[in-house]
């Protein structure tokens, strides 16, 4: 028989009824149906009603000591679902430490001390529905009382709902309670009329698509360095270091004039992966060289890959300057990107290249390439430094038409002995841009140099429009000293704009994409919490404490969720019903839901909002007994 599979909403509600007494002519005038005899609103809210003796035609029922108690065994299943036996209704009773309505109690409602909040009393506020349907006699007046109390929400955050201090409009209506956070139940996501997350926008791939990017980039971030790489083990905190470029090559790659070579390493102190740059057989002269490194450490920019810091080492075996750089998984050079056809061959550690007919790069992203090159460098520029390294292979391209600008800092460092003209580096920063601009327009990165100059031109104007052509010849022309990235940005300001749109859109999307993921942290929570409290074999020198008090909602909530099985006792494999619940308990909501045990011998309805407060007064038992109670507290 299928017996975790009873009626399980608010609607399909099981009336609740105030167990039977041997004296039933209390609960005869609480039966009756007729409208005189239904229970004054008051006594459900306030719980007394200041007009009981002054003429108020509702029920008053007396005060909970003078109803007599009622005898376990006699519960009135007539009431119950028709599906469920006698005999569950007859199990034993269990009386958790919190309150909770179960069918079989008959522990009498608490006197609830007299409201000193105004009172309605007139014909149109006392809601009928709510004196008929659901009139809660057992469980109603215990709840409000919790509710006033607050005795569910230790969280000073569910306070009573203070309503003068509010919204004007909220303050003239009748007093509520603040009810427990339940945006959690439902994401509701911006209308896909606005963003949609299936199709490809500027930056952000469609939803699938983005998530297998951003797989891909955990997976580099977690991938274990191969044996053999003959690499040191550690080195001024950075250990398990993966090389991002062949070392094995016969053919060493250069950073200008020096042998470089660029790792991926994890940083012991913060955990972090970093990008280390190293250039070999680096003699320092003067500790002051670093003083660059501290300006560069401070320069934060989308457009620029973030310095982190620098030191020279013998780990090598030589005497190596290392730059620590923010690592971004994944990323791709702009000429491993666009430029590179065929394998590059090295000669004397430069790369020689044929020129080759290349995938041509659409507008919208030169132009996207090119506004945020030029935001980078104003940065920079800004700062009172120069980028001096803006070339195809030190522009990363880190994610869908996004760039930075990496190996900041670096020659500062490694020229320091040979100080030059800020103002000069920053105008060599210009003639470097418009290079580059030339190399993505033609493929080719020799585009801007000598005999290649008319033809890239040429080329330029056949693929693009002039205004591409305007900024690069506006960048590696000379111009004055007075030639600025500020008046190129005034030259592409209608690009800027559209940029920012496109910029701003992306965080939409990814706004969007956030909010289907945001209950994930706090399932997984909960699921943690189930999983500390669920089948815990001792605590507190208890063997069944997991199956005793609180505890045992929680299991038999536990089996509802996730060990309900079909008429044929086939597991029922629902992974929506699981995801459900866990929101609703998650959210704490009033919706009431039927608990059986496995032998059917217990059967409870219960609130998710008591389920929530059992899981909560259980882990906070186990969190209180645990060695770090601040340790504990990061899971709530
Ligand atoms: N900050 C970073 N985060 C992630 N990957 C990076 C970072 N900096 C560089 N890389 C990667 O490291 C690899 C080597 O970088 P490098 O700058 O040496 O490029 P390169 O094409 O080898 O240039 P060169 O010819 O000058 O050596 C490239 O694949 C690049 O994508």
């Amino acid at each position: 028989m299928a017996f975790f599979t009873r009626p399980q909403s608010a609607n399909a509600a099981i009336k609740i009824v105030r167990p039977t007494t041997g004296d039933d002519s209390d609960l005869k005038s609480v039966a009756r149906k007729d409208s005189v005899q239904r229970q004054c609103r008051n006594i459900m809210i306030y719980g007394s009603c200041k007009f009981e003796n002054k003429g108020c035609a509702y029920y008053h029922p007396p005060a909970p000591d003078a109803i007599p108690q009622a005898p376990r065994a006699e519960p009135p299943a007539k009431t119950l679902s028709p599906t469920l036996t006698a005999k569950a209704v007859n199990a034993p009773v269990f009386v958790p430490k919190m309150a909770v309505r179960i069918q079989t109690t008959s522990t009498p409602p608490p006197e609830i001390p007299p409201s000193p909040q105004p009172e309605y009393h007139d014909e149109q506020n006392h809601n009928q529905e709510a004196h008929n349907e659901y009139a809660y006699p057992a469980g109603a007046d215990d709840s409000m009382h919790d509710m006033n109390s607050n005795n569910f929400y230790p969280d000073p955050s569910y306070d009573a709902y203070d309503h003068t201090t509010e919204h004007s409009y909220f303050a003239t209506q009748a007093p509520f309670m603040r009810q427990p956070l339940n945006y959690h139940l439902y994401t509701s996501a911006i209308p896909s009329a606005f963003v949609s997350s299936s199709t490809s926008s500027h930056f952000i791939p469609p939803s699938s698509e983005l998530r297998s990017l951003l797989q891909g980039r955990s997976e580099d971030l977690h991938m274990a360095p191969p044996h053999g790489l003959n690499l040191p083990e550690e080195m001024q905190g950075y250990h398990s270091l993966i090389p991002l470029e062949n070392i094995s090559s016969t053919e060493r790659r250069k950073f200008g004039n020096w042998n470089s070579t660029v790792y991926r390493a994890v940083n012991s102190l913060d955990g972090g992966t970093y990008c280390l740059r190293r250039i070999e057989n680096y003699r320092m002269n003067h500790q002051a060289a670093f003083s660059a490194i501290e300006t560069w450490a401070s320069i934060q920019h989308a457009g620029v890959v973030a310095v982190h810091e620098a030191f020279t080492t013998h780990a090598f075996g030589d005497s190596s300057l290392v730059v620590a750089y923010a690592y971004h998984p994944q990323a791709q050079t702009l000429f491993d990107a666009h430029l590179k056809m065929t394998q590059p061959s090295y000669q004397h550690g430069t790369r020689v290249f044929q020129p080759q007919p290349q995938a041509q790069i659409p507008e919208r992203t030169l132009w996207s390439y090119i506004v945020q090159l030029a935001g980078a460098i104003k940065r920079v520029h800004d700062a009172g430094q120069a980028l001096r390294m803006i070339d195809v292979t030190k522009v990363l391209l880190t994610g869908k038409n996004r760039i930075r600008v990496g190996s900041c800092g670096i020659v500062d460092v490694l020229m320091y002995d040979t100080p030059q003209d800020v103002h000069m580096l920053q105008q060599e920063d210009l003639t470097m841009f418009g290079r580059l601009v030339f190399a993505l327009c033609t493929g080719n990165v020799m585009a801007a140099s000598g005999g290649n100059f008319q033809k890239s031109l040429e080329v330029m104007g056949r693929l693009y429009t002039p205004e591409v052509k305007t900024v690069a010849l506006f960048l590696v022309n000379k111009g004055g000293p007075h030639k600025n990235i500020g008046q190129l940005l005034e030259i592409i300001s209608s690009k800027v704009a559209a940029e920012m749109g496109d910029a701003l859109s992306a965080a939409d999307t990814l706004e969007n994409e956030l909010m289907g993921e945001l209950e994930n942290a706090r399932l997984v929570r909960l699921l943690c919490k189930f999983g500390f409290i669920n089948e815990r074999p001792e605590f507190a020198r208890e063997p069944r404490w997991s199956e005793t008090g609180d505890r045992y909602i929680v299991k038999l909530f536990r089996d509802y969720v996730f060990h309900q099985v079909d008429e044929n006792g086939n597991p029922i494999v629902n992974l929506s019903h699981v995801l459900t619940c866990l929101s609703k308990l998650d959210a704490g909501t009033d919706e009431r839901v039927m608990l059986v045990s496995r032998d059917e011998q217990s059967c409870l309805v219960v609130s998710y909002k008591d389920i929530k407060s059992c899981v909560e007064s259980a882990f906070t038992d186990l969190a209180r007994a645990g060695t770090s109670a601040a340790t504990s507290g990061g899971y709530r």
